[in-house]
């Protein structure tokens, strides 16, 4: 692939940050990437593992490098990091393009307009990889974490357009397939598939290791249990920031399975067998129909 830029900047290399850098530099979509930190270990870390040309602890120092500043830090840390840096672009001639990577749009959303006193500014494109894994850190890094994956770009009126275009590029050239949606949709989706299972498989957990029987309870768990809860092995700190952040959309989505839970306790409570059987044969179909969706996007076989 021909250079598209020169150098693509990661803000947190972790495991979003760092795959996205292995696959641009497999792919050719800059000629170099680099890493930017509050803290040496995991720079030099991934240095040492080939998936970055060099790093810097000095922000002004990247911004100055950077054609494309891709903000890969926990949730509520990204909007500290942007308001760092929103200020410090105004009146450059040549700015860097500014996107990220953080789980929930809303709060960034807001956090730009604040550090613009009031206007989105339009060379930050708010983005979302819906690809990753219960893992954190550099060394859990893959450079074809995203292939097959979807990446949400929620673009507003005010983005300039060939910043879109751009961050739209790199993320092609990962081998993702990028989609565009509204702020506030893009969180109550989110909010519905991924940010609730994750509370759910962290209340499931819990609970039962609470319990007196907890051992024997995990002792005889089977392959259901460890599909269903995979995902409580998550970095407790990023699921914190994300249910902070997306605080509306997850009460929304925990309030609504809340009273689906009701309905099914109520049906177990009585008895009430076409009542069960309705719900789990809805919920099969939903489930298969899903299956075969991840099935044509080549995603069938991951966890
Ligand atoms: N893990 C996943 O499956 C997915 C995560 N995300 C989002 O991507 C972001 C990153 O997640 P992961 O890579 O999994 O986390 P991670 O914990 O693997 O990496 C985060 C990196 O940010 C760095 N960092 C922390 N504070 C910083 C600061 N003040 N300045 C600069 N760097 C800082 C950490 O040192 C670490 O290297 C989060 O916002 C998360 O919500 C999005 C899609 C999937
Ligand atoms: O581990 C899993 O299956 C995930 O659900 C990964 C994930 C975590 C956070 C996101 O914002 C998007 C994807």
């Amino acid at each position: 692939m021909a250079e598209r830029v020169d150098t693509v900047a990661i803000l947190g290399l972790g495991l979003i940050g760092g795959s996205l850098a292995r696959a641009l530099r497999a792919t050719g979509f800059c000629r170099q990437v680099i890493g930017y930190g509050h803290r040496e270990p995991s720079l030099r870390r991934g240095l040492e593992l080939g998936v970055i040309d060099d790093f810097t602890l000095d922000l002004d120092k990247v911004i100055r490098r950077a054609d494309i500043l891709v903000i890969c830090t926990p949730t509520l840390v990204a909007a500290d990091v942007l308001a760092s840096i929103l200020p410090r672009l105004q009146g450059l001639a040549q700015a860097p393009v500014v996107t990220d990577a953080a789980s929930v749009k809303g709060n960034l959303y807001q956090a730009a307009r604040e550090a613009c006193g009031g206007s989105f500014p339009p060379g930050f494109v708010l983005g979302h990889p819906i690809a990753g894994s219960e893992r954190s850190g550099v060394d859990a890094s893959r450079a074809d974490l995203y292939k097959n994956h979807r990446v949400i770009l929620t673009p507003v009126a005010e983005n300039d357009s060939d910043a879109v275009t751009l961050v739209r590029d790199m993320w092609l050239a990962t081998g993702a397939e990028v989609v565009a949606m509204e702020v506030a949709q893009h969180d109550a989706v989110l909010a519905a598939t991924s940010h609730l299972p994750h509370v759910l498989a962290y209340a499931l957990v819990d609970a039962l290791a609470q319990s007196d029987a907890s051992e024997e309870i995990f002792r005889c768990a089977a392959g259901g249990f460890r599909d269903f809860t995979r995902i409580a092995s998550s970095d407790p700190v990023m699921w914190r920031d994300i249910a902070i952040a997306n605080k509306t959309a997850l009460l929304d989505a925990i309030d609504l399975f809340s009273e689906h839970l009701g309905r099914l306790r109520e049906a177990v409570a009585t008895g009430d067998a076409d009542g069960m059987h309705a719900t789990f044969t809805r919920a099969k179909a939903a489930r298969d129909e899903f299956a075969t969706i991840l099935a044509e996007r080549g995603q069938g076989k991951q966890d």
